[in-house]
């Protein structure tokens, strides 16, 4: 039976869904057979306040809801940063999980992350949310070093993704967009971490 794993974002100026894409690249080369779904999370903010913040249009992914978590075998959150923690939106969202948390319905699946920041808080973002993960008995896949090490040692860009996994530096203004070796190793943890999940339930 196919594998199934879903990505799942918030991303309010669209690094954290370019990062999402590439993912998905990464899953479905190394595993053709797998089932990849971007999904995001519900948007709690106003319309008015999101124009004030200069957010532009949402690409159309659909939305996550609790009652789908327990039909995937594996999860990729991206975490847009909020001061060095996931937004609000996404935790929103966590929080109407606690159904599937009390079945243990997670409990054993997959997980990985990446994430995106304005002036590159990286792994910090990923290293204060893991109780939720912790909670469910996830098992949580760091991207580590041995698969990326040229791109995740490589000073000569700016750049995000650590051995927690992929990242992206969005500029204060978010000026910049997700630049190739970041890209490179979100490919690369897509790949990996679509290996381990074919590995465990094939
Ligand atoms: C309220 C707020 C808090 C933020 N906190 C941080 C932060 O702690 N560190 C940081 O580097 N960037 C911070 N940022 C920048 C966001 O992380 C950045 O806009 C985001 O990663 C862009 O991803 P997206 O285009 O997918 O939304 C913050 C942005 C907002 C709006």
């Amino acid at each position: 039976m196919a594998i199934k794993i879903a990505i799942i974002i918030y991303s309010m100026y669209g690094h954290i869904a370019t990062l999402a894409e590439a993912e998905k690249r990464g899953i479905e080369e190394s595993s053709p057979d797998a089932e990849v779904t971007i999904f995001q999370v519900q948007e709690t903010l106003s319309d008015e306040i999101l124009a004030k913040m200069h957010a532009p249009q949402k690409k159309d992914y659909p939305i996550i809801q609790a009652a789908d978590l327990p039909t995937f075998d594996g999860f990729l959150f991206g975490f847009a940063t909020r001061f060095g923690n996931v937004s609000a939106q996404m935790k929103t969202f966590l929080d109407t999980t606690g159904g599937i948390w009390a079945k243990g319905e997670l409990y054993g699946k997959f997980v990985g992350f990446f994430e995106s920041s304005g002036s590159g808080t990286h792994a910090v973002t990923i290293i204060n949310n893991l109780s939720y993960f912790v909670h469910n008995g996830l098992i949580f896949v760091p991207l580590g070093y041995a698969k990326a090490f040229g791109e995740l040692t490589n000073l000569n860009v700016v750049k995000g993704g650590t051995p927690w996994g992929a990242g992206t530096v969005a500029g204060t203004s978010g000026e910049l967009q997700p630049n190739e070796v970041e890209l490179k190793i979100a490919e690369i943890q897509g790949s990996e971490f679509g290996k381990v999940v074919t590995k465990h339930f094939s």
